[in-house]
């Protein structure tokens, strides 16, 4: 299901304020219909990684299909008024928002894929009062998804293989972002969700255990894990620690021999507390000697991948990972900071005009152009990408330049093969990309990674995976930066 059809209403107005005055301003000054390029893309990779993996694809190409002025929406925006009480907007552009139609170029790399930053996620050719409109609610869609999803990749890398379940809705931003990041820590390998609606939304596996309430519930915790079996005989996994842990294990145990009795066989326990390398050692060696080895043993309780992988390194016997807080709402790294940039005007002579937004930070100055990313790879293995401009092209010698420190170049060679990532989601305004479902985004994510030495995997210092700018394009850039900062010193002095 996807997000407009989620809330059943028109999201068009989901924007900032200042996309509309803009856009009215672009219709006023008769400037809407000049075709524009924006290029999505961030700057770093989040919780100081060494990749990101992209999501939320699906929901902005569902954003672009439906983007459409209702007479509700313009309802609203006609009763807008300034701050001397005149309207906002004016009749004659709510009527241009009326007869607006959805007819840009959109290019976008699909979910699922490994990026970097300064790689354009998606690249948005139009109209520029069409493309300034969706500079936000693309940019709250593919920034929170994707952050999410690199958070999923991390934990689940960190488990090695156990499965890993989100348990995290009831600490997340608020039903959408408790949907939304069930969804993009699916795309980053969870295993399943604990969230009902995420799992009926989006057809992916739903699972849980039980809470210490049922427990407290009951006079005593035994009696309380013997009525959850008999109403859930083949998938019952008790939750251990209300009381004393290891007293709770034996109880299990205990419930575990009546339910083989009956024919049953418990699936599992939970350690929700305590020293969790201990406490899942001792369980396992209680459990193994009673004769449950197939009992599995779950973990919750604030972890993430630094935890994970510390319990792993201590030896701790736990099968499978519960992770809630941590996961969705990307604790360490609350936003992931994807910007949206105007990189190309159309001049009247037919002719694209490249623009750079200026920074006193080499790094956080715009890349003009009409940009591409060509990722090559060796015997396998990712080895680098280039930005190059689609009109400039890549010169014969295949050398891209450091963004941040041009003496840094590197040359591809001939062994390398090479894809292009950003590909056509919609032309002229008609969808032709058609999203993968969701399994399929998630064994692409699980492809992906494998493509990417574990150099650039591990959390602490990875190595920096190579982007840089195609030599034309870094000229060109730099060209417009020395232009622009001259005539800036000219109208200064
Ligand atoms: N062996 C371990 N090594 C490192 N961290 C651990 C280990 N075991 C548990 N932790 C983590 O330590 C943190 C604190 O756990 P602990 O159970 O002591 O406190 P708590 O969450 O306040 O417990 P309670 O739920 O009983 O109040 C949790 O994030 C937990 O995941
Ligand atoms: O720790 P997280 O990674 O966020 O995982 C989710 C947590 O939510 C539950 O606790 P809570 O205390 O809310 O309820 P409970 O009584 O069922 O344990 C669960 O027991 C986990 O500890
Ligand atoms: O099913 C569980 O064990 C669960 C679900 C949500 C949050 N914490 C635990």
């Amino acid at each position: 299901m996807t997000i407009s059809q989620r809330y059943q209403l028109s999201l068009t107005l989901l924007t900032d304020m200042y996309q509309l005055t803009m856009a009215q301003g672009y219709w006023k000054k008769g400037l809407a219909e000049q075709e524009a390029v924006f290029h999505l893309y961030f700057r770093k990779n989040p919780f100081k990684g060494g990749y990101t993996v992209c999501a939320g694809l699906a929901d902005a190409l569902d954003l672009l299909q439906n983007f459409k002025f209702t007479e509700g929406d313009l309802t609203y925006l006609k009763a807008l008024t300034g701050s001397q009480g005149q309207p906002l907007f004016e009749e004659g552009f709510l009527q241009h928002l009326r007869d607006l139609t959805f007819t840009c170029d959109v290019d976008a790399i699909p979910e699922g894929t490994v990026v970097f930053p300064n790689e354009p996620l998606l690249r948005i050719k139009g109209p520029i009062l069409q493309c300034q409109l969706l500079e936000t609610p693309l940019l709250t869609i593919l920034n929170f998804q994707t952050l999410v999803a690199t958070k999923a990749a991390r934990v689940v890398e960190a488990a090695q293989g156990d499965p890993v379940l989100e348990f995290g809705m009831r600490r997340a931003q608020g039903p959408d972002g408790a949907l939304s990041a069930a969804r993009a820590a699916f795309i980053g390998g969870v295993a399943a969700t604990s969230n009902v609606l995420a799992g009926q939304l989006f057809n992916i596996p739903v699972k849980g255990t039980h809470a210490h309430s049922w427990v407290m519930s009951f006079e005593e915790e035994q009696e309380s894990f013997a009525a959850y079996a008999e109403v859930f005989p083949h998938d019952s996994v008790f939750l251990v620690d209300t009381y004393h842990t290891l007293e709770g294990i034996q109880k299990a145990i205990e419930v575990a021999r009546e339910m083989r009795k009956n024919g049953a066989e418990l699936k599992g326990i939970r350690l929700d507390s305590g020293d969790l390398a201990y406490l899942s050692i001792e369980g396992r060696r209680m459990l193994d000697e009673a004769g449950f080895s197939q009992v599995a043993i779950l973990a919750s309780n604030d972890l993430d991948e630094y935890l994970i992988e510390s319990l792993k390194l201590q030896g701790a016997k736990i099968d499978t990972w519960g992770i809630g807080t941590k996961l969705v709402t990307a604790y360490d790294q609350p936003a992931l900071g994807g910007v949206y940039k105007l990189a190309a005007l159309r001049q009247p002579n037919g002719e694209w005009e490249y623009k750079v937004k200026l920074s006193e930070q080499l790094a956080k100055i715009s890349t003009p152009g009409i940009l591409q990313v060509r990722r090559f790879s060796k015997e396998g293995a990712l080895v680098g990408d280039m930005i190059y401009s689609e009109p400039l092209g890549i010169s014969p010698a295949v050398t891209m330049v450091h963004p941040n420190d041009p003496t840094q170049r590197k040359n591809f060679t001939q062994e390398c093969v090479h894809e292009d990532l950003l590909v056509p989601v919609f032309k002229a305004g008609e969808q032709v990309y058609t999203s993968p479902d969701l399994r399929a985004i998630q064994q692409r994510t699980k492809e992906q990674l494998q493509l990417l030495h574990g150099t650039y995997r591990r959390f602490l210092n990875p190595h920096l995976y190579k982007v840089g700018l195609e030599e034309q394009l870094h000229e060109k850039k730099l060209a417009l930066i020395v232009q622009l900062r001259t005539t800036a010193q000219t109208k200064g002095a």
